[in-house]
Order: C-alpha cells, then sequence, then structure tokens
C-alpha cells in the first residue's frame, strides 16, 4: 500500500474513533498547499541537469507548518503528502505550538557533489522562499540531508529577507540533539518492566538517525546485535561495538568490512532475531511479506512510516508491541521547536537543559497516549493518532 493510502486509513481510523464530523474529515484530508518546482542547475562539468522539488505544507491550526526536506530517488508527490500529514498528527502529539510540512527533491545526493548540492539547495530555496519563514512553515533535515544543507537553506533565505536564524532548524551550531528515540524506547520498556539494559536490539539505517540509537543504546548497556545501512550488514550476537563501528563508518564510508562483526545479508535485518527492532531508514519495509517473519517483541519507528497497515495487523496479532512513528521519533522535531524558540528570543540553553525538557515532553507525550489507549480499548498507534488528530481537529470551525 503506498505511503499516502496507508496514512490516510490510519487518520480515518482515528477520525472513526473520534466520530469525527465528515466535513472535518475531509478538511484534514487535503493539504493546505502543495508546491512543485523545478530546480536546474549546472554540474560540476557544465552540463545542465534538471530535478524536481516539493514541499507540501499539509496544516496549521497549531502553528507554522514544520517538517524536514529529504534528498532521496524515490522522492515523489503522494510519499511527502503522506510525511507532511504525519508531522501534523506528530507535532500535534508531541504537543509543541506546529502544524505539519515535507518537502523533498528526486535526486541521490551521494552522486552530488558537495558544490552541486550546495547549487541545488539554493535553487530550491530561491523557489520556495516567499512560501516558508518563521511564522510560515519551517524545514529541517530528513534523509539525505543535513546540518550543511540548512545552512545553505538559511544564507539563501536570508538573501531574499534578511538574516532570519528561526527558518530552519537542525542548523550546524551545537549540531542536533538525538535522545529522542530512546527516551521513547525507555518510557516504553519501563511501561513493561524492562529497560535498555540486557536486551537485544537490530537496528535497520545508520544515518542521522540510527546512529545515535544506536549510540545511546550501546551508552546504555543495551547489546546492538545487528545494524544495516545501503552498502550491507553486519552482525554480532554479543552486541557490535557501536563506537567502533562508527570510527569504521566515518573512516569507509559503509558498514560493510567491519572487523569486529560478522557479514548478514540486510534483507535479513528485519526479521533478525533480537528483542526490540528499531528501523530508522525508509517507509513501507514492515509489509506482508515479512511481518510474519519478525522475532521482536517491540518495534520502535524511528523512520517514518515503516510499517504498512497489513503488516500492523500481522504484527499485532503475534503480540508484536509497536511505538508509532508518529511519537517514536517525534524527539527530532520537539528539539527543532527548542531550536526555533532559542533563535526567536536571541537565548541560547546549555544541553543539559535541552536533554531534560526533551525527557520531559517525550514522557507526558507517552502517559497521553497511554491514557487515550486505555479510553478508546485501541493500540499505541491509535492512541498517538487520535491523540494529534484530536488537538488539531477541535480547532477547526
Ligand atoms: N533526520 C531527522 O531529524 C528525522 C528523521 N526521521 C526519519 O528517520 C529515517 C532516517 O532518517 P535520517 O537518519 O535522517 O536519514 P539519513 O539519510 O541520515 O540516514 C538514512 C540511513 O538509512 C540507510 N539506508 C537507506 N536505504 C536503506 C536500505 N534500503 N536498507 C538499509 N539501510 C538503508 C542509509 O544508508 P547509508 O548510510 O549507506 O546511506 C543511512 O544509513 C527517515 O524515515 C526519516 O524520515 C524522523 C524524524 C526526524
Ligand atoms: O525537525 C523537524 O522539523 C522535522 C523532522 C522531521 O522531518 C520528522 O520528524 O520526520
Amino acid at each position: 500500500m503506498n505511503a499516502l493510502a496507508a496514512t490516510n486509513r490510519n487518520f480515518m481510523k482515528a477520525a472513526r474513533i473520534l466520530g469525527l464530523d465528515s466535513k472535518i474529515e475531509k478538511s484534514l484530508l487535503i493539504p493546505f498547499r502543495e508546491i512543485k518546482v523545478e530546480c536546474t542547475i549546472p554540474k560540476d562539468d557544465g552540463t545542465l541537469v534538471s530535478y524536481v522539488g516539493f514541499r507540501v505544507q499539509h496544516d496549521n491550526a497549531r502553528g507554522p507548518m514544520k517538517g524536514g526536506i529529504r534528498y532521496h530517488p524515490e522522492v515523489d508527490p503522494d510519499e511527502v503528502n503522506a510525511l507532511a500529514q504525519l508531522m501534523t498528527w506528530k507535532t500535534a502529539v508531541a504537543d509543541i505550538p506546529y502544524g505539519g510540512a515535507k518537502g523533498g527533491i528526486g535526486c541521490s545526493p551521494k552522486d552530488l557533489s558537495t558544490s552541486e548540492l550546495e547549487r541545488l539547495t539554493r535553487v530550491f530555496t530561491q523557489k520556495i522562499h516567499d512560501l516558508i519563514g518563521v511564522n510560515a512553515d519551517v524545514p529541517a533535515p530528513d534523509m539525505g540531508t543535513n546540518a550543511q544543507t540548512m545552512a545553505w537553506i538559511l544564507d539563501e533565505y536570508s538573501k531574499f529577507h534578511g538574516y532570519s536564524p528561526a527558518v530552519v532548524t537542525g542548523k550546524p551550531i551545537g549540531g542536533r540533539n538525538r535522545r529522542g528515540v530512546v527516551y521513547a524506547t525507555e518510557a516504553l520498556l519501563a511501561e513493561h518492566g524492562k529497560s535498555i539494559k540486557g536486551l537485544t536490539f537490530a537496528i535497520q539505517g545508520f544515518g542521522n538517525v540510527g546512529s545515535w540509537a544506536a549510540k545511546l543504546i550501546h551508552e546504555r548497556g543495551g547489546k546492538v546485535v545487528a545494524v544495516s545501512d545501503i552498502t550491507g550488514a553486519v552482525k554480532n550476537p554479543n552486541g557490535i561495538n557501536i563506537l567502533d563501528l562508527l570510527q569504521h563508518k566515518d573512516a569507509t564510508g559503509k558498514l560493510a568490512d567491519f572487523s569486529g562483526a560478522d557479514a548478514m545479508d540486510p534483507n535479513d535485518l528485519l526479521t533478525h532475531d533480537c528483542d526490540v527492532l528499531i528501523p530508522c531508514a525508509l517507509g513501507g519495509v514492515l509489509n506482508r511479506e515479512n511481518a510474519g517473519d519478525v522475532k521482536a517483541k517491540f518495534i520502535i519507528e524511528a523512520a517514518n512510516h515503516p510499517t504498512d497497515p497489513e503488516a500492523d495487523e500481522i504484527l499485532s496479532k503475534k503480540g508484536v508491541t509497536i511505538l508509532p512513528d508518529i511519537y517514536a521519533n517525534a524527539g527530532g522535531v520537539t528539539v527543532s521547536y527548542f531550536e526555533w524558540v532559542q533563535n526567536i528570543q536571541g537565548f541560547m540553553w546549555d544541553e543539559e537543559k535541552v536533554n531534560q525538557e526533551l525527557k520531559r515532553y517525550m514522557t507526558k507525550a507517552f502517559h497521553n497516549i497511554k491514557g487515550l489507549c486505555k479510553s478508546h480499548n485501541c493500540d499505541l498507534r491509535m492512541g498517538a493518532f487520535t491523540l494529534g488528530v484530536n488537538r488539531v481537529a477541535r480547532l477547526l470551525f
């Protein structure tokens, strides 16, 4: 099922639980605005190449629209739409004053030089600069983009509007705090009388999100027994030394050929023997083909929409507990909110305050979701969706 159909299906399920009026349902399914732009740049050898960029602004009932920008060959309008809608529910679940948006460019960032990426980012910004803004729509990194991409957007945007640091988050200053997935995991495990220490973890993706999750789990005494990226996968039943693996990836750009673990087929990562599975890469990776073979008892959706609705049903029948994306990875946008607030106020927080506040937001959201699971007798995904959808819908009309 495509990402948009799957996201709409989850939204409709939540709308039915909440008894939403069909007119409100319809207005929440239709995005506020969809932008599609042509981005042509000269390559380093002087030849011209054209890309298509998207920004979907889903809803702004709760505040400026917020969401990442993805550079990936599979970026398409339906997927960006789905991701933008998920941002609306995610920011509402986290209870931060934002709506939802998402953007992307259909390109292979690894095949572009740094100066080509810079030109592409600047052209994209030129095309959308009058539709984003500190109080309108605030981009951030997602797959294939990073702090450098955000710095280029800020610089290009500032040429048109004056220096406006709060127009993007995930900028280089101070780096990006990525403890949210681990705080969410701890909240779920505590509910089941467990902790990270001593449990086994398999992690798909070793980029911005996956490498941080792996590092923090390793630091807390969890055993990361399998990790994959696009170049391959590695496993070690005794636990991989993640600090060594990070050094290896830094030095070689890949996980493959790491001497501290055995190579494995990346297709087996999601069904690897472990207590907790954390998808941190693409959407739709858990589907009816592989869901029946999943061995983990817990799935933490650090990626956006990694589980399609058919897999959701299969996994639920198997008794697997899924911590849904709109809560599990909400730490990223919550820290974006802290960055935006600091930029607007011109007042800097220290890292301890960021961590404390993030933990407070994540813990509160978890308890709010659990409360709704109890009152609606539903799973965590519907607990999170009903929480998010209701917080938006109650502001309409
Ligand atoms: N960045 C953020 O702030 C947030 C991101 N997310 C979501 O988390 C997920 C990951 O994002 P992020 O970490 O930023 O992206 P990155 O681009 O930093 O990392 C993606 C990782 O996934 C790997 N990967 C790509 N395709 C595959 C594949 N087919 N099999 C295994 N691994 C693969 C990449 O491999 P390689 O390293 O070899 O390229 C890379 O390690 C996305 O779903 C994103 O939407 C959610 C919330 C916030
Ligand atoms: O930090 C942000 O603003 C957005 C992060 C994002 O794109 C996501 O949560 O999927």
